[in-house]
């Protein structure tokens, strides 16, 4: 599989993106018209700066209101066609793009369309060009690659052939099954792009809303293993016209790009009849079993604050490490780590961030074949020296910089405990809240941001996402999006702040950058749990009183039941499936908190308790300008 986009996918002027391509690992780039023409180079210079970056001019694009003109305007057309090929012929690339005309005095005709291409291809043929016609999903008459193929088929010239491209064909729902019997040699490239459902007009959701395959909810992998059906293994091209992605990060989008497009070579080369596509092979899907820890770095002071934290929920610390400064607070299947090395990544995040959870490790089936998923998928491995007769966990860089341990229980990384802990007592023993395992882990990050994230968690992990909701903060909205597996042995949160009032962009400020912001822990009686919290002394955020009367009307709460919720700060949700109890804590550095759910088969996340939660948590840090305590 090459791979290639369009530079109209991403930011900056023309080398800015040129460079940011062949970072990511493109083979080639098409040459969106406009960048070009916003360019202050020839057309030679910029034919010479792609290859210098060691890329390939796959496409030239686009030729706009070609076929079916009526004169005097099919002179000017084949005109202005000439023009265009000079300019490849300059740049150094032998395919350009012809979509679907729009123009209103266009005519129709099947015939009349394919005349035109002939002689378009006989032209192009006496150049050593070649042109590709693409159906527009607004295209006046023709805006269907049946039919655009149709064309192609009766212009029968070997320098026109077919351009496919994902959103026009997906958009319109058209079947995918029609592609499989087209000659591979017909199409001339394949375009690529996903998008996310709205209900909308096909021209503004194609010019402002696609996204990367997998980002999206377009059927891309199945559209694209029809593809290999026919055979063909040439260029795959994304072509991602996203307001958001032209005001983005260059580099980001372009690493975001690439690993879609591995990713979706993966999928498909797990589907029948894809033998065709030459993709890179790499080990399934990581299985995600739990959290197995999570770890904060923080100074002797926050350390203070934290542990005094953690046994009013019951933690009790059970061992530190054998030579770092790192001590184990556990309860139930709960591990949280406190480290507060001043050297090494641990130092260095503390550095940055001040204290924060700056790694979490998750329990995979077989962590080595995670890894090496990972990084055939882009992500950055991470590993720093260990002292000898310590264990090298396998880790990943994950939001904001952060730590993604994977640890399974085989051989030496089952033993993880033992190698490079010891058991040690606590002074202090709390009374067991009940808490058995990381429910979630609740992530902050900017908006733009959230796209990234999701691609990264959904490729390397079994794991799927769900539509996105709005979380209201009285200072504005925050998106919420949960990744997580059918088991529900892996639920995290995304939530991206775009303004820094809400309490989401209070953390991304405070913390510079993303992070985990809070981690739910799952009890089986929230009712018990609470009590045992009360006699270690645990402050409980307090929830409006006016909350309740509002949750027992909604859901017509027993009277005794809602004084239950009330005296002990419980908020209350219920779906389709069960019931959910939530139950927070104060902050800790700025922002971050602890969450306590108990689950009656409830599958959300008391999205509509968000409001209050952020409301009562927005009391507790200190307001915008005034100095850290
Ligand atoms: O939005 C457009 O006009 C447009 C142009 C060229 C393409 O390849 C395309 O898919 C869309
Ligand atoms: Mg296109």
């Amino acid at each position: 599989m090459k791979t290639s986009i369009a530079t109209v996918s991403i930011s900056g002027e023309l080398p800015e993106k040129l460079e940011a391509i062949a970072r990511a690992g493109f083979d080639g780039v098409e040459i969106f018209e406009n960048d070009f023409l916003a360019f202050d180079g020839s057309p030679r210079d910029v034919g010479r700066m792609v290859r210098d970056f060691g890329l390939e001019i796959t496409l030239f694009q686009p030729f706009r209101d070609f076929e079916g003109m009526p004169e005097p305007y099919r002179k000017r057309t084949f005109d202005r066609a000439e023009r265009k090929f000079d300019i490849m012929q300059e740049l150094g690339t032998d395919l350009v793009l012809v979509c679907s005309n729009v123009s209103p005095v266009a005519l129709g005709g099947i015939d009349r369309a394919a005349e035109d291409f002939r002689e378009l291809g006989e032209r192009a043929a006496k150049r050593g060009l070649r042109v590709g016609y693409e159906a527009l999903a607004w295209g006046r008459h023709i805006n269907d690659h049946r039919d655009a193929w149709e064309i192609v088929r009766r212009a029968d010239h070997s320098s026109i052939g077919l351009i496919l491209d994902s959103f026009h064909s997906l958009a319109r729902k058209i079947d995918i099954g029609s592609i499989r019997s087209i000659p591979k040699d017909k199409i001339f490239i394949v375009q690529l792009a996903d998008a996310p459902l709205i209900d909308m007009d096909l021209l503004y959701w194609s010019r402002h809303f696609r996204n990367m395959p997998g980002e999206g909810d377009l059927p891309v992998a199945d559209f694209v293993a029809a593809i290999a059906e026919t055979g063909y293994d040439g260029y795959f091209s994304l072509e991602i016209f996203n307001d958001q992605f032209r005001g983005g990060s260059a580099k980001a989008i372009a690493a975001d790009g690439h690993r879609s497009l591995i990713y979706l070579g993966d999928q498909v080369r797990r589907k029948p009849n894809a033998a065709a596509l030459s993709v890179t092979t790499m080990p399934d899907r990581a299985g995600v079993e739990g959290i197995a820890f999570i770890e904060f770095s923080v100074s002797e002071t926050d350390a203070r604050e934290l542990v005094a934290m953690l046994h009013s929920l019951g933690f009790r610390r059970t061992a530190i490490h054998r030579t770092k400064k790192v001590s184990v607070y556990q309860q139930g299947e709960i591990r949280i780590l406190i480290n507060l090395e001043t050297v090494g990544f641990a130092g260095a995040a503390y550095a940055v961030h001040g204290a924060s959870a700056y790694a979490m490790a998750l329990h995979v089936d077989d962590a080595a074949a995670a890894l090496t998923r990972a990084v055939s998928l882009g992500a950055e491995h991470f590993a720093q020296p260990v002292r000898p007769g310590e264990l090298e966990i396998p880790a990943i860089r994950g939001v904001g910089g952060g730590l993604i341990y994977l640890i399974d229980r085989k051989g030496e990384l089952g033993r993880l405990w033992e190698i490079d802990f010891q058991p040690a007592e606590d002074d202090h023993v709390p009374r067991s809240a009940h808490l058995q395992t990381v429910d979630h882990v609740a992530q902050t990050v900017a908006y733009e941001e959230m796209l990234t994230w999701l691609l990264f968690y959904t490729s390397i992990f079994e794991a799927r996402k769900s539509p996105m909701v709005d979380i209201i903060d009285p200072a504005g909205v925050v998106r919420s999006q949960v990744i997580d597996n059918d088991q529900g042995t892996l639920r995290i949160t995304l939530n991206g702040a775009e303004n820094r009032r809400t309490l989401a962009g209070h953390f991304l400020a405070e913390k510079f950058g993303s992070g985990i912001q809070h981690i739910a822990l799952r009890t089986a009686d929230i009712f018990a749990t609470a009590e045992a919290l009360r006699a270690n002394g645990f402050n409980a955020l307090p929830i409006s009183p006016n909350y309740y009367g509002d949750v027992e009307a909604r859901f017509g709460l027993d009277p005794e039941l809602t004084e239950r919720l009330k005296a002990e700060n419980i908020l209350y949700d219920r779906d389709e499936f069960g019931e959910y109890f939530q139950l927070y804590s104060g902050t800790f550095a700025e922002g971050f908190f602890f969450e306590i759910v108990e689950r009656r088969d409830y599958r959300g996340y008391g999205a509509a308790n968000a409001i209050f939660r952020i409301a009562a948590l927005k009391k507790q840090i200190r307001p915008e300008g005034m100095p850290a305590r």
